[in-house]
């Protein structure tokens, strides 16, 4: 079976490091790779030792979102519903991990891509590259749940405008709203970067502190309500002739 995902544990970093591992999709985010995704996050969540995880991608992209071959209009809205739901879960279970979370954005995302770095505590983008939650575009809104998180990671008002624009925008401009911490400009990521050290050269026990304070802040009861809200709002959507237009439209953009 192709990994996917790749999971690298750095022992002396006490760093799980994991990577979106299609670059020729641009990491678009199959089942398949939902569910390898899923059984890391799983162990991730099972792991004493690491202190941090990073997500990131294989360059060129961090992540094109839904694949959406997988995602494609032509099913029901129950089935579409069942197919998001696979990702929301994932999407809390990175939430939810008891330790720092960091979105390495080392090339563009689009849609779901931004939704998982979402669920993410920290976000570092690449100068070089461009984001955007484009569902807008594709006649449907967030459907992992991302959405909802977005809500939480900037001011709110800026949360409702990126979504309603559903615009793609520079690092420059996500460094701005606060929806990144920080701008790199080498691609790979190393773990000595400096944007990166302040997390490793803490403890476990400070971190793990740190992270249990974050999430006792939220109303994670609320949140995850909105979330299956929003899974439910955007399997709707998914029926729509609009939606399948968008779906068939990009196919055919890409046909070479
Ligand atoms: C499931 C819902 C979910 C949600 O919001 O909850 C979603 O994310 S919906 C999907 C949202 N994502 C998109 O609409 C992005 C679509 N892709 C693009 O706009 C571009 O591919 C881009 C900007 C990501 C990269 O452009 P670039 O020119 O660098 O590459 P290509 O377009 O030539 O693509 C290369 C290769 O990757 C395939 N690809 C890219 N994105 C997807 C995708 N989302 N699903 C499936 N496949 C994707 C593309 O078809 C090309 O494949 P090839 O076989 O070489 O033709």
């Amino acid at each position: 079976m192709s990994n996917d995902v790749l999971l690298n544990l750095d022992q002396n970093n006490q760093t799980a490091v994991v990577t979106l591992n299609r670059p020729d999709k641009r990491n678009a985010i199959s089942l398949k790779l939902i569910e390898q995704l899923d059984q890391i996050i799983d162990q991730l969540h099972r792991d004493e030792q690491t202190k941090l995880v990073i997500i990131t991608g294989s360059s060129p992209a961090f992540c094109a979102g839904g694949d959406l071959n997988d995602f494609h209009g032509d099913i029901g809205q129950e089935e579409a519903h069942h197919l998001l739901k696979k990702m929301q879960q994932v999407l809390w279970k990175i939430t939810t991990l008891p330790i720092p979370t960091i979105a390495w954005m080392n090339g563009l995302a689009r849609g779901g891509g931004m939704e998982l770095a979402s669920a993410c505590d920290f976000r570092f983008v690449n100068e070089m590259s461009n984001y955007g939650f484009t569902q807008g575009q594709l006649a449907i809104s967030t459907g992992w749940g991302g959405g909802t998180l977005l809500y939480e990671r900037i001011h709110p008002q800026e949360a409702y405008y990126w979504l309603v624009t559903a615009d793609v925008r520079s690092a420059e401009q996500l460094k701005e709203i606060g929806f990144a911490q920080g701008i790199f400009s080498s691609e790979q990521l190393e773990l000595n970067h400096p944007l990166i050290e302040p997390y490793t050269n803490r403890s476990y026990e400070q971190l793990k502190h740190w992270k249990d304070q974050w999430l006792k802040a939220q109303d994670l009861q609320r949140l995850k309500k909105r979330m299956d809200e929003e899974v439910e709002a955007c399997s709707h959507m998914w029926v729509g002739q609009e939606h399948k237009d968008a779906v068939a439209n990009f196919f055919k953009r890409n046909e070479k």
